[in-house]
């Protein structure tokens, strides 16, 4: 999840009936219309901690923000990032050693952050589908631990400032964040672009559609209401849980949620054939392997794959024609080894680029959207946010 300076602000007058569960600090002032007096040399700075703890791995932002003036939107003058490998859910039998990796990442924030300000700095952390995908118990013992190390802490610790945001805030949050970051977030927009995410555990699909069939079609719990510049937006949005890439994967080779990973080797065709790792996630390891004696490539593999999203994938009509999403997380990794965009700049891609690439070999990679976006492909910006 990336925080700007404006959003974070936006986010105040966001009115999300989808059960917002992003909770704001009370320190960052809202902007009021009145004009108020100008204090000489008013400036203020102040920081916030957001922890984004998904599937793959937990990230630590530090954000500084300079408010010169009282009657203005505070500035995002830096970000300090640093993140850690595995995940929390890694962690699920041993919820002390995922709490000795935030205690970690914490010291990077007493470094960052003046002693002075820390008892007015929030620290937050949402996590995604590593703990969704967690039996509940398992995760409630990882948000204990975090919260008790937050306590512990000398940083101010709002109320539910340790929770797992629900699918439909994660790609509500990423389409208004990509949105503003691409100066598409303005009253009475109509042009605005869609998101494409792809986690490691969930993937999530957040647009805004211009034809009222797409909201009348689609499930009634696709569509999330948020309130921006006194009007209503219905957007189409949702987190396919479990399919992730890496849990994808794992659902490809028939692992995920399988017993007796101790003996068992899931085999796939789509790994070459004298293919054999270990895989980890979730807090579980996997054996995985090509098939020595059969065969490896794209059609058998497209066979897997279809079998795991078959039947999942809603498809909205509109978006089959020419619209912009931008894709990122594993969609950028992807399309970066893959050699279809350039790891700098990003880059604009068709779905079918990726299937062509995956025909030809050139990556191991399962695409659980393949099937969904194939024909008529809309065009993808693939952007490092
Ligand atoms: N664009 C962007 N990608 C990120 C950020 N943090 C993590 N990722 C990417 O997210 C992917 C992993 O997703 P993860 O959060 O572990 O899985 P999830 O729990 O299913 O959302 C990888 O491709 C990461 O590079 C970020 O701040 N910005």
């Amino acid at each position: 999840t990336y925080y700007n300076h404006h959003i974070y602000n936006r986010y105040r007058a966001l009115n999300h009936h989808a059960n917002m569960d992003n909770q704001l600090p009370p320190e960052v002032p809202v902007a009021k219309e009145e004009v108020a007096p100008r204090p000489v040399n008013f400036s203020r700075t102040f920081y916030g901690i957001m922890f984004d703890a998904g599937s793959t791995g937990t990230r630590i932002h530090i954000y500084k923000f300079i408010q010169k003036d009282p009657v203005e939107l505070p500035v995002l003058d830096n970000e300090m990032y640093h993140a850690v490998k595995p995940g929390l859910s890694a962690y699920a039998d041993m919820p002390a050693m995922g709490g000795e990796t935030i205690r970690q990442l914490l010291k990077v924030a007493k470094k960052t952050i003046p002693k002075e300000q820390w008892i007015q700095t929030p620290v937050v952390l949402k996590a995604t589908a590593g703990l969704r995908l967690l039996p509940q118990e398992k995760a409630k013992a990882l948000l204990d631990e975090v919260k008790e190390i937050f306590d512990d802490s000398p940083f101010f610790v709002p109320n539910n400032s340790v929770t797992i945001m629900n699918g439909t805030n994660e790609g509500v949050l990423a389409w208004v964040t990509v949105n503003f970051l691409t100066g598409h977030l303005y009253a009475k927009t109509k042009r605005t672009v869609g998101i494409l995410d792809l986690g490691g555990g969930s993937t999530q699909i957040t647009f805004l559609p211009r034809l009222k069939k797409t909201v009348l079609t689609a499930p009634e719990d696709y569509i999330a209401r948020i309130n921006m510049f006194n009007s209503t937006f219905e957007l189409y949005t949702h987190s396919y849980l479990g399919n992730g890439l890496i849990a994808a994967r794992l659902a490809t080779l028939g692992a995920l949620g399988a017993d007796g990973l101790d003996w068992k080797v899931f085999r796939s065709s789509c790994l070459p054939k004298k293919f054999r790792e270990d895989w980890s996630f979730g807090g579980l390891t996997y054996k995985v392997s090509g098939i020595p004696d059969g065969f490896a490539g794209y059609k058998l593999c497209y066979q897997e794959v279809l079998r795991v999203v078959k039947g999942i994938v809603h498809q909205p009509f509109e978006v089959k024609g020419s619209s912009i999403f931008y894709a990122f997380s594993y969609y950028y990794d992807r399309a970066v080894e893959s050699g279809l965009i350039d790891g700098s700049r990003g880059g604009t891609v068709e779905v079918r680029d990726f299937k062509k690439r995956a025909k030809e070999g050139k990556t191991l990679d399962v695409l659980p959207f393949s099937k969904e976006h194939s024909g008529q492909s809309p065009a993808a910006h693939i952007a490092q946010t």
